[in-house]
């Protein structure tokens, strides 16, 4: 059932301060997304934007980085939280995820149909946007006319946060560095006042430093999570012991029981071929990568997060 969204004179007991403290903070957590308690440095992060501060934040993957900004998103009364991520897929997810739990949010992209845009654009133009989060993809930041609408909406006092999801692609130095990310390094100066959360998973210090120096962001709080994650096992095997490398990853799939997984290739031909072995073994699965159309890999990224599918053999295009 879709919950309505905590009053926020609920989440702060009364008081007519806007800025929450950590007890309405998790307040709005609970309410929300029925988590008891902040993870790591989730609070220190929607502390640091909610003051006003840019923030980077490098977490791992599955950290909670999300509720970094989804957090703020709700903790305030009026405006709008914009999140710049690389991936229309996950865009899409975490649209649909947070639409179920009753809040406000929206992506645009060019898969949408124009009747879905265009509610969107009169929600933005209103003044008043009812809208809490809204998904862009950096190439739509880059577009001159979106970025007249988004510095209307900064005037207007309705811009709260800019969060970079996987800010690792601005950088050069980073293995997925996205040209269209450059661009980002305008959003400092057209949008002062307005906190930048820089997000990633994967940023070794030449990154983070290239991260932090590209967006401009000023005396940001820098936040890093530890990565031992003490529910992952990892085990090597040398491909050129093994006699069957396919059989051998048949086995280890089938031997693993019901959990889902993820095989990575190097190449798009090597997902299809193995895809389609792992099939013939009995194993549900599919395959993801760039010469899929968009339509495609949305469903196959549908069917294994509902476990329609248990496996999917895939590029670097997944998960960027
Ligand atoms: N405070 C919390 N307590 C418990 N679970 C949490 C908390 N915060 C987030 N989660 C859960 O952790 C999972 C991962 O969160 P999220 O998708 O935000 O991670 P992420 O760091 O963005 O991962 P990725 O790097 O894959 O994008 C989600 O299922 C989310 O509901």
């Amino acid at each position: 059932m879709k919950k309505s969204p905590l009053p926020l004179q609920n989440a702060c007991g009364g008081s007519k301060n806007q800025s929450l403290g950590k007890e309405a903070l998790v307040k709005l957590l609970r309410w929300h997304f029925g988590h008891p308690e902040f993870r790591g440095k989730q609070l220190d992060a929607i502390e640091a934007v909610l003051s006003g501060r840019d923030c980077f934040c490098l977490m791992p993957t599955g950290g909670g980085k999300s509720m970094c900004y989804q957090i703020p998103a709700l903790a305030k009364k009026t405006g709008i939280v914009l999140v710049v991520c690389p991936l229309i897929a996950l865009m899409e997810n975490q649209v649909m995820a947070l639409k179920e739990k009753g809040i406000a949010a929206e992506y645009l992209s060019s898969t949408q149909a124009t009747q879905t845009k265009n509610k969107i654009h009169e929600d933005l133009d209103s003044g008043k946007p009812s809208l809490r989060l809204l998904y862009v993809t950096p190439e739509l930041i880059a577009t001159p006319g979106f970025m007249t609408k988004l510095r209307k909406i900064h005037t207007r006092g309705l811009l709260n946060l800019v969060a970079i999801d996987e800010a690792h692609c601005i950088s050069s130095w980073g293995h997925d560095f996205r040209p269209s990310y450059r661009k980002l390094s305008t959003l400092r100066s057209h949008f002062p006042g307005v906190p930048i959360l820089a997000l990633t998973a994967t940023a070794v210090p030449k990154v983070q430093k290239d991260v932090i120096e590209s967006l401009c962001l000023q005396h940001p709080l820098i936040l890093k999570s530890s990565f031992n994650r003490p529910n992952i096992h990892y085990e090597v095997r040398y491909k050129d012991l093994l006699d069957d490398v396919y059989a051998d990853l048949c086995d280890v799939l089938k031997s693993s029981g019901d959990v889902c997984a993820i095989v990575y290739c190097l190449e798009r031909t090597m997902c299809d071929d193995l895809s389609a072995h792992l099939s013939k073994n009995g194993i549900s699965c599919a395959a993801y990568h760039a010469g899929l159309n968009d339509k495609l890999r949305s469903s196959v990224l549908d069917n294994w997060i509902s476990s329609k599918i248990q496996v999917v053999v895939a590029t670097v295009a997944f998960g960027v």
